[in-house]
């Protein structure tokens, strides 16, 4: 059995303050896009993960997949599967997209193996597996505050524009990301900015981490500006980085950048 987990991007984050567990309260959209991996699960004799395309750093044995798996055969008697998963979604770029496999597999598992999982009990795996994981269970545009886990469904749009997306060729730690921002409330939410129209997100909708991203990977803040150079209605990084996009009212013609070793996608 097979499937397709998607990317998001985040539209405006603002990181509100810090907690006593050491993480952050965030207010976000996560928008679901058409960017996408390929994942299946073939019952086997033992265990195996496997993957293709753009390489996953760390251990196979490491993947979200493969915890998802974990979590699942000690509440379920299920039997050993072998799991492909050919990567598309640039990785440590803000687009979730191994919080994304992790939501895909839980639901693959269920079906493949008529296991009944309740959306609760779904949840419940897919939040010890990442803050935005659980997101891509019901994959639909969200205001997440909190650890960026708590949802509130918005009405949002954006089948009218096309969005591009690029990936410098920089890598951004989360954790570093965190570090270089100062926490603030917002003075507005991003519940409320987000249903401007699109125009007016330039000047109101921002994503607190570019800043400091900007300063320390400058290559990344001349990526968002050529996007406008382009005629963007609208651009910024997604989550922590690197990944940025730029929302289009027409459709553009690429390249449109001339740095080395950028990707574009269009979605
Ligand atoms: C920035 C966001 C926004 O959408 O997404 P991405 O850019 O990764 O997609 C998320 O908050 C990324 O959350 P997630 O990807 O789960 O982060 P983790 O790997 O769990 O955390 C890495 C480190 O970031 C910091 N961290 C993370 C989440 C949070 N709400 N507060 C934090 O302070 C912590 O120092 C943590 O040790
Ligand atoms: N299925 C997976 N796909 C991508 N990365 C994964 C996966 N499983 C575990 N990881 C680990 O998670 C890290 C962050 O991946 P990713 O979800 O792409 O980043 P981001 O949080 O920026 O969206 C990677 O560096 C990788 O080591």
């Amino acid at each position: 059995m097979i499937s397709f987990p998607n990317a998001k991007i985040n539209i405006g984050l603002s990181v509100v303050n810090r907690r006593a567990d050491g993480y952050h309260n965030l207010e976000t959209v996560f928008y679901p896009i058409n960017i996408k991996d390929a994942l299946e699960i073939v019952e086997a004799k033992e265990l195996l993960f496997t993957s293709s395309g753009i390489e996953i750093p760390g251990y196979a044995n490491e993947n979200l997949c493969l915890k998802a798996y974990e979590l699942i055969a000690k509440d379920y008697d299920v039997p050993p599967v072998h799991i492909h998963l050919h990567k598309n979604i640039p990785i440590g770029a803000g687009l979730g997209g191994g919080s994304a496999d992790a939501a895909f597999f839980i639901r693959l598992m269920n079906d493949k193996f008529d296991l009944n999982i309740t959306q609760q009990s779904m949840d419940a795996y897919a939040r010890k597996l990442g803050a935005d994981c659980a997101f891509f269970l019901k994959n639909v545009p969200v205001f997440a505050r909190g650890r960026g886990d708590e949802f509130a469904e918005i009405k949002l749009s954006l089948e009218k524009y096309y969005i591009v997306l690029v990936m410098p060729p920089v890598h951004v730690s989360t954790a570093e990301a965190y570090r270089g921002v100062e926490p603030a409330k917002p003075a507005k939410s991003m519940k409320e900015l987000i249903e401007l129209p699109v125009k007016q997100w330039q000047e109101t909708v921002r994503n607190d981490f570019e800043k400091s991203v900007f300063t320390n990977h400058p290559k990344i803040r001349g990526v968002k500006a050529a996007l406008y150079e382009a005629g963007a209605v609208y651009a910024s990084m997604s989550g922590s980085g690197s990944s940025v996009y730029g929302i289009f009212s027409n459709q553009i013609k690429l390249p449109l950048l001339e740095i080395d070793n950028v990707v574009y996608y269009g979605v």
